[in-house]
């Protein structure tokens, strides 16, 4: 069975953000993951996740201005700098709380933008170089258009390219199972063949994005399949609750 991490952005909203690592180990959790730390000191975060005995699984980049719609800044031309300052502050939150993994966002742009292609094309290498030099991994993640509409990196195959261009064991793909149904289908296979270079999984049902088992794929086939390709990270539990955090929990005593 997998290891699932819930997802502090999207789970336990009942209470602030750093009440909810204490929400999450009180209801079984052992591990965390969430978007973003950066509105609190990184050591008041750390502080949450150790007295809660819970390990951290991953959390994003920071992303642009946010509430202004931004959703990243590797793939905009012009806010190099920006790009630059936030893998500075990722990586130093990282290192206070110790996450494994970072998130890379790309940001709203074409995808066929030339311009834009090169400019993530650099800051991925840049975030690549940085991280590895900081012992951390980063990965990069396929969003779905209905999702984020305009989000550059919207398709499976162009993430295993930008990988593939690297070529650093420590940059992977995090496959998010909730996207790959919306962008392909063909979850059980593509998890095989991409097996070796996937670096963190996270799940939600299809189509309304709420807990396991309520959606249009047969989630106790993935798990299964998760844990036969031998993906020994975390499973970030990246849904919106249908009603109450702890009320939809009853899942995890059922895949
Ligand atoms: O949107 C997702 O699925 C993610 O995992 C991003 O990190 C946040 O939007
Ligand atoms: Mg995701």
């Amino acid at each position: 069975m997998p290891k699932f991490a819930a997802n502090l952005s999207m789970m336990f909203n009942e209470v602030p953000f750093l009440d909810r690592f204490a929400a999450a180990a009180e209801s079984g959790f052992k591990a965390v993951e969430y978007l973003f730390p950066y509105d609190n000191p990184a050591e008041i975060v750390a502080e949450r996740l150790q007295a809660a005995g819970l390990a951290q699984a991953l959390f994003n980049m920071p992303p642009g201005d946010w509430a202004a719609g931004e959703r990243g800044m590797a793939a905009l031309p012009g806010r190099e700098a920006d790009f630059a300052s936030a893998l500075d502050t990722a990586i130093a939150y990282a290192k206070v709380i110790g996450t494994p993994l970072l998130h890379m966002m790309a940001g709203l742009a074409p995808a066929s933008d030339s311009q834009a292609i090169a400019t993530y094309r650099e800051n991925l290498q840049r975030a690549a170089d940085r991280t590895g030099e900081a012992g951390i991994g980063l990965v990069i993640e396929p969003i779905n258009g209905r999702d984020m509409p305009g989000y550059f990196l919207n398709d499976f195959n162009r993430a295993l390219d930008f990988i593939a261009e690297v070529d650093a064991p420590h940059v992977k793909l995090q496959y998010d199972v909730y996207h790959r149904q919306i962008l392909h289908g063909d979850v059980i296979m593509s998890l095989r063949q991409m097996a070796p270079i996937i670096g963190h999984i996270q799940i939600a049902s299809v189509p309304d994005r709420h807990e396991p088992l309520t959606g249009e794929l047969d989630d106790r086939r993935i798990f299964a399949e998760i844990d036969a390709i031998g993906y020994q990270g975390y499973v970030g539990c990246e849904y919106r609750p249908a009603a109450g955090t702890r009320e939809g929990l009853g899942w995890m005593s059922k895949v």
